[in-house]
């Protein structure tokens, strides 16, 4: 039998049963979907018979596009996008699409490194979360923090922190850590003079094994860590440290305390602006992708063995 017999109807018989019993109880036509109907007897209009139809089902057709990612910045990599406010032309309020400033991102990996227990962690800590613990826990491999800085009002740089334990010191694992590095902070602790001394050779590791693409070493800031300690014996010749970080290649040097929240910021955006500085550098060293004619003088072949042809 098929679907269509089976609704809205009733055998003719059964419904002037049903209509005697009514009449018989005097009932007030309670049951399902009978109130309309008079009561006892009388002419009777014969319901409508419904038709089925079945609903239209929708019809295979061309899958509907995936929404578009947002472009992502990988690390040391910046994208434009549009402003979030940015109207599409011809909007469906009819209004001109309104025009933006370009947003500009940036994403850069720091590494913070340094002797164990100068206070990289700490130095963390108090930038990206604003607190400081005077308990000791040694870090074990990498630890990593996320920092935004809403550096201009077209621009936010997002800062992956690496902070690299101490006891890797010149271990085979820094290689992997320096990676696509952008710049570092390397730390010591004003009242360890050992410390210091091993500044040189943290230097001299990371310069071994991590460059920028167009070869020139990272930028490095150094930090004189717990300078609230007034021990500050090693750094109170400011014109001595400057020397030191011009023969060293550091950028520059800030002292520093987690604790009392002194010059961490001072010492980011230092290390930032030599970063945006050195990304600006590395655009203009890369040729645009355009055939130049010459024709007065032969092109220079930059690239040695082609030189050799
Ligand atoms: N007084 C003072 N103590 C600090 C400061 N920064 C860190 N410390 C203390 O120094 C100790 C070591 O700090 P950490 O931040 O764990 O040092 P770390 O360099 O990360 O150590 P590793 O993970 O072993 O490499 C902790 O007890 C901190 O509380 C500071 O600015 N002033």
């Amino acid at each position: 039998m098929s679907f269509a017999a089976g609704v809205g109807t009733r055998a003719p018989a059964s419904r002037a049963r049903a209509a005697r019993v009514s009449a018989l109880r005097g009932g007030a036509g309670r049951g399902r979907g009978r109130q309309d109907e008079p009561r006892g007897a009388g002419p009777r209009v014969p319901p409508r018979r419904e038709e089925f139809r079945p609903r239209p089902r929708p019809r295979p057709g061309p899958a509907r596009p995936a929404p578009r990612a947002r472009p992502r910045a990988r690390a040391g990599h910046s994208v434009r996008r549009p402003g979030p406010g940015c109207l599409p032309v011809g909007s469906a309020r009819g209004r001109p699409a309104r025009m933006q400033a370009p947003h500009k991102e940036h994403l850069y990996k720091l590494l913070v490194i340094g002797d164990l227990g100068v206070g990289k962690t700490s130095i963390i800590k108090r930038y990206v979360h604003q607190n400081f613990s005077s308990h000791y826990r040694a870090t074990i491999g990498v630890d990593f923090a996320l920092k935004v800085l809403h550096w201009d009002p077209e621009t936010v740089v997002r800062l992956q922190l690496w902070d690299i334990a101490g006891q890797e010191r010149f271990g085979n694992m820094t290689r992997v850590y320096y990676r696509e590095a952008m710049g570092a902070f390397i730390v010591f602790d004003v009242t360890r003079p050992a410390t210091f001394e091993a500044v040189t050779k943290w230097k001299n590791d990371l310069d071994s094994k991590l460059s920028l693409p167009n070869g020139k070493p990272v930028s490095v800031v150094l930090l004189a860590n717990k300078c609230d300690q007034g021990k500050d014996v090693l750094i109170n010749n400011g014109l001595k440290m400057d020397q030191f970080c011009k023969e060293h290649g550091f950028v520059g040097w800030f002292e520093t305390s987690a604790k009392e929240n002194i010059n961490i910021d001072e010492a980011s955006r230092c290390l930032v602006k030599h970063i945006l500085a050195n990304e600006c550098d590395l655009m203009e060293s890369i040729e645009p992708d355009i055939v130049k004619p010459h024709l007065t003088s032969p092109k220079i072949v930059s690239c040695s063995s082609c030189a050799k042809s």
